[in-house]
């Protein structure tokens, strides 16, 4: 039996039940379920990381939809126990969704929805504070400060690296790696090397566009190069920032041996999911090589660190925050209870995931779709 937990419920008459195992900033996405006659429950537990029996006692008897967290474990036993409830779709409240098995929601046909198109510049700016953290070494000489230890300027003290000139290496150039790339090429005039499985024909582009205007004002022109191997980056990069989604090809992506053919001086940034490094090889890595630097916003095992991590002065840690703007983190919520609402209506699905803006507008109604359900297809529902 399923334990009990805490809740708080707005408009109590509402024909559909609607769950959030999160409360989640804002109140607008509360408004747009509330007013479409959905009754809300928001999980108000004190636990970070619910359980899947603590979100089975969520879902309870009857749930038409439930908005989720990326800690939550979504399977076979959620979605079954979501079908048996009358429900009809589920969406996380994040762009990546490796913690979903949409294999089971195809099963029993439950929508499962994402929250593109509200988060990529957001999440690359904290890869790109990250890049900087680590190659100008801030977070050291914070500490430093802090600690009552500077008495005086010198040649040496926190000597970091460079970035204009240098190369900076993006894996996986999809929305985030594109938009993270043009902003180190743009703020700090480096070349780009990226490796993603397929081409980014705009970004490549914008650098072609962006050198010729650098040359035409008497600058050194940036330059762009399409990796053939993962290799290729790691080899050539003095700043490498990871981006590709988490699956089984990209699981410990950044190995031992990978790790072994980087520049001994390189910054290596992960705003992506935790298990694309090899963390504890990540961890012996830092011990020999000092000045390799790292800027991490996730771990293998969140909320976990790898023994040693925290240890290791060349290491910038951060608490999976790269999505945490305020708009960014309203819009997501937005999206992922206009996910919901939309499947419980019957709306269609919204043509482009990756043009949020007409649900973002306060202003506004937002349009009679789901903005972005990642196994539409495969559950047969039609774009609008
Ligand atoms: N730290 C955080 O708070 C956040 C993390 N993320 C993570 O970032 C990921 C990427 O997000 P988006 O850019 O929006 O996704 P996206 O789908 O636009 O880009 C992912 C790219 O990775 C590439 N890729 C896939 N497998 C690859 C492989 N084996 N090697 C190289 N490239 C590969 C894809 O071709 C694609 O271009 C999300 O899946 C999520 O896990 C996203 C938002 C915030
Ligand atoms: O959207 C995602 O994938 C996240 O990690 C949230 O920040």
């Amino acid at each position: 039996m399923a334990k009990p937990v805490s809740i708080e419920v707005w408009n109590p008459n509402g024909k559909y039940r609607v769950v959030s195992t999160k409360s989640m900033p804002g109140t607008r996405w509360i408004r747009l379920l509330t007013d479409q006659d959905c009754r809300v429950e928001i999980c108000t537990d004190k636990k970070t990381i619910l359980s899947v029996e603590d979100i089975l006692a969520l879902i309870g008897d009857k749930c038409d939809g439930v908005i989720g967290q990326l800690t939550e474990d979504w399977g076979e036993v959620l979605f079954s126990a979501l079908k048996r409830a009358g429900g009809k779709a589920f969406s996380n409240m994040a762009v990546g969704y490796n913690n979903v098995d949409v294999g089971a929601a195809n099963k029993y046909g439950i929508a499962v929805g994402n929250t593109p198109g509200v988060l990529t510049e957001t999440t690359a700016e904290l890869a790109a504070s990250l890049s900087l953290a680590a190659s100008r070494r801030i977070v050291e000489a914070d500490q430093f400060m802090r600690a009552g230890l500077y008495d005086g300027w010198l040649p040496h003290l926190f000597v970091g690296n460079l970035l204009k000139g240098q190369t900076v290496g993006v894996i996986g150039a999809g929305r985030i790696g594109s938009a993270y790339a043009r902003m180190m090429i743009e703020g700090f005039k480096m070349n780009l090397i990226y490796y993603d499985l397929y081409q980014a024909t705009r970004l490549e582009k914008f650098v072609t566009a962006y050198g010729q205007f650098l040359k035409a004002n008497g600058e050194q022109p940036v330059t762009w190069k399409r990796a053939a191997t993962m290799e290729d980056v790691l080899r050539e990069a003095d700043v490498i920032s990871l981006h590709p989604v988490l699956d089984k090809t990209t699981y410990h992506l950044i190995n031992k041996e990978r790790l072994a053919i980087m520049k001994k001086e390189a910054i290596l940034v992960n705003a992506s999911r935790g298990p694309v490094i090899d963390e504890a090889a990540l961890v012996e890595h830092l011990k020999q090589n000092p000045m390799f630097r790292v800027g991490l916003d996730v771990f293998e095992e969140e909320p976990f660190m790898k023994p040693g991590l925290a240890d290791q002065e060349n290491a910038v840690v951060v608490p999976h925050i790269a999505s945490a703007s305020k708009w960014t983190r309203e819009g997501m919520a937005t999206l992922a209870a206009l996910n919901v609402l939309g499947k419980i209506k019957g709306y269609p699905i919204w043509s482009d995931p990756n043009r949020a803006e007409p649900f973002l507008n306060e202003n506004s109604v937002p349009p009679a779709a789901c903005p972005s359900i990642v196994n539409a297809k495969e559950i047969g529902l039609s774009k609008l």
